[in-house]
């Protein structure tokens, strides 16, 4: 028996892609395999490698190859989807849909293909629907296909309630629930700062603003950058549930999830706390939602069903 390094394959060497691969690398949580299209075959090993050249300035011994060769994921125990492409101003990622879900269906046939046993780590957009895309291609058992948004959209969340309060971003914990778009649900009523629930910290009106905040983060940086769509924070959230997986941590993050009757939902992809471990997603809990909760859930999910329509 020897201990062997994990191996990551990230799809899409863009800018979630890379920020991505790097963020992995600086953590040592294994070595990185980037693939992109043969088109952007050269880009794609000189972005590996730049970023492989940082490791003795940053110390630390991951490796990063850049491919375009789906051969080379061959065995990879986690696999991160970011191919695909962003959203312009003026777009909902809901107009990505057609484009992107051909792109899935393709990274998707590779993964079976070449990494039968990884774990899956979905970003593209519209992300609820590209996750269900890559379940159904892959034939992926639930708990091994998984999509990114409530790690993002939380964290989004608890950086206005930390400017808000002055607090430490350290101490807020926010909490929000459904679709990865307009319509998603931060839930104040199980948000806190320091213990002390939300409400008794800000007025009705400041939440309302946070809230809505939240929900429109996507595109206030894509309107922002003028071009493309936000990266760091997306990477620095991939990169939590990677963590939380290869690690065994049983942590507690929303992830988006195959649902099967919870919240009253099935054959579905939605965003939900759950408990993230080393079978990738181990469970999902269930909160009590008031009516008016449940009623914007409902709302939020009937939004990503109309785009599955579409796939
Ligand atoms: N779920 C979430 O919270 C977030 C989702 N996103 C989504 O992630 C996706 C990627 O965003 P960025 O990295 O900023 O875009 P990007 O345009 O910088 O990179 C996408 C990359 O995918 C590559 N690609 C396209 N088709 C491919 C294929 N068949 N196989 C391999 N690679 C392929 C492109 O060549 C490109 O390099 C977008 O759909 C974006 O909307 C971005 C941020 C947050
Ligand atoms: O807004 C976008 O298009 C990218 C994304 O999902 C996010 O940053 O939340």
């Amino acid at each position: 028996m020897s201990f062997e390094r994990k191996k990551f394959a990230v799809i899409g060497a863009g800018f979630t892609g890379t920020t991505t691969a790097l963020m992995i690398a600086q953590k040592e949580l294994g070595d990185v395999v980037l693939v992109d299209t043969p088109s952007m075959k050269n880009p794609t090993k000189g972005k590996a490698l730049d970023m492989l050249e940082a490791s003795p300035v940053q110390k630390f011994d991951s490796s990063i190859t850049g491919t375009s060769d789906y051969k080379d994921i061959q065995d990879a125990d986690m696999v991160i989807i970011t191919a695909g492409i962003p959203r312009k101003p003026g777009m909902s990622r809901d107009d990505l849909v057609v484009t992107n879900a051909k792109i899935i269906k393709e990274v998707s046939e590779n993964i079976v293909r070449y990494a039968p046993d990884s774990y899956i780590l979905v970003l593209s957009n519209p992300v609820d629907a590209m996750t269900y895309v890559c379940y159904k291609e892959t034939g992926f058992p639930k708990n091994r296909v998984i999509g990114q948004s409530g790690v993002l959209d939380t964290a989004r969340f608890n950086t206005f309630v930390s400017q808000e309060l002055g607090v430490s971003v350290e101490d807020v914990s926010g909490f929000v629930l459904g679709g990865h778009g307009d319509s998603m649900v931060p839930l104040v009523r199980y948000s806190h700062a320091g213990g002390i629930p939300l409400e008794k910290l800000l007025s009705e009106e400041q939440i309302g603003s946070i809230v809505e905040r939240t929900r429109k983060g996507g595109g206030e940086i894509v309107n922002l950058l003028g071009q493309g769509s936000a990266y760091y924070a997306p990477a620095a959230s991939l990169v939590q549930m990677a963590e939380a997986i290869v690690k065994d941590k049983n942590r507690i993050l929303p992830s988006v999830a195959y649902l099967e009757g919870e919240y009253g939902y099935e054959n579905i992809y939605l965003g939900v706390p759950t408990i993230l471990g080393g079978n990738g997603i181990e469970s999902i809990i269930e909160i009590p939602l008031t009516s008016k909760e449940q009623k914007a859930l409902d709302d939020s999910a009937n939004a990503v069903k109309d785009v599955l329509t579409l796939v």
